[in-house]
């Protein structure tokens, strides 16, 4: 039975709905059921379905998704190369959508800072490496002059481990070194953000490695949000988060911690996997999951003092077998 709310019951609701904080309010980067379609030769493909995504500040997270899952199309529309077709997109405070073409290159310039997949799209090939991360500092008039510009290098080159390549130009580099160099390029201007697109792609393992701990140092020396783009799964043991996407869509992710075996005092990495829940209640299963149980269609659920279950639909077999009797009597009929 239901009982009509009192007028003071609904002034209270309309109180706390106002109050209510809006989704990713303290977040730095939010997409809210962002939606990029793109029309070719009259076909329609989404590549971005209402994505949701909310990124803290000072998080070092990955997003991790199967080759056309849509991860370049986000990676395009945080670095404003891009524009949803809807939704809502922030980045440190910036209106992704709205905001004017001057705006977009202020943002680009100062807000964020890319390091792509391709070595050569990341330096300039006749800048020494020096050179190259001062260039930035140039564009966005920063004060100090030559000289300051020339000491930002040499920090940014020392902290990531590549002081040795400065006066080098990229041919002089190795691809790993390269890529160093672009992260310091990346972070000449101290961006809010730092996004990189498959940045170890064309990199052996242990090269990779060296990469991914620079960007490491980067995070944790100099605070710096950053958010990696990757097709490889195992690139989800180099950081505490990562997203999955799958359709268009965040699906599951995945957190690690560390936690110290009270026995022995040693420390080990614990990983957590979780679904994200939108605001419509939509959940995400893993398809490794539903396939594991069989189940599809339909589930059967269950609310519980502390968790929700969910189970294979008990109704199917009933089903099942009511459709095996009618054939039977077909058959005898
Ligand atoms: N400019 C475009 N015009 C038409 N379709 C596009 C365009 N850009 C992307 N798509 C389509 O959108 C979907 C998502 O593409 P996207 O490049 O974002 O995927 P991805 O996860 O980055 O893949 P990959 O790892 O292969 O780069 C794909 O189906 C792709 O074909």
């Amino acid at each position: 039975m239901t009982t009509t709310p009192t007028f003071h019951e609904l002034a209270d609701r309309a109180l706390a709905a106002r109050n209510a904080a809006a989704y990713g309010h303290d977040a730095l980067i939010t997409c809210d059921r962002v939606v990029r379609i793109f029309s070719a030769d009259g076909v329609e493909v989404q590549a971005l379905q209402g994505l949701d995504l909310l990124v803290r500040k000072g998080e070092l997270m990955a997003l991790v998704g199967a080759s056309g899952s849509g991860k370049s199309t986000l990676m395009n529309i945080l670095a404003g190369l891009d524009r949803p077709t809807a939704g809502a997109a922030r980045v440190a405070d910036h209106d992704l959508v709205t905001m004017s073409a001057k705006e977009r290159l202020a943002y680009r310039r100062t807000t964020v800072g890319f390091v792509w997949q391709q070595t050569s799209r990341n330096l300039l090939p006749y800048l020494t490496a020096a050179q190259n991360v001062a260039l930035p500092l140039q564009l966005a008039g920063t004060r100090g002059g030559r000289r300051a510009r020339a000491d930002r290098a040499k920090e940014l080159l020392d902290l990531l481990d590549v002081a040795e390549c400065r006066d080098r130009r990229p041919h002089q580099m190795s691809g790993g070194q390269q890529q160093r160099v672009a992260l310091a390029v990346a972070l000449a201007n101290d961006p809010a953000v730092l996004l990189a697109d498959e940045p170890t792609g064309e990199l052996d393992s242990h090269t990779a490695e060296q990469v991914f701990a620079a960007f490491r140092t980067a995070n944790e020396e100099l605070g710096t949000t950053i958010v990696i783009v990757t097709h490889d799964q195992s690139v989800a043991s180099e950081v505490r988060r990562t997203v999955a996407i799958r359709d268009g869509r965040t699906s599951t992710e995945v957190l690690r911690h560390s936690e110290v075996d009270s026995a022995t005092g040693q420390e080990n990495l614990v990983a957590r996997e979780y679904a994200m829940l939108d605001r419509a209640g939509r959940l995400q299963l893993p398809a490794e999951y539903t396939r594991a149980l069989g189940m599809r269609d339909r589930v059967a659920l269950e609310l519980e003092p502390d968790h929700i279950a969910v189970r294979p639909d008990d109704t199917r077999n009933d089903d099942a077998a009511r459709n095996d009797d009618a054939a039977r009597n077909d058959r005898e009929g």
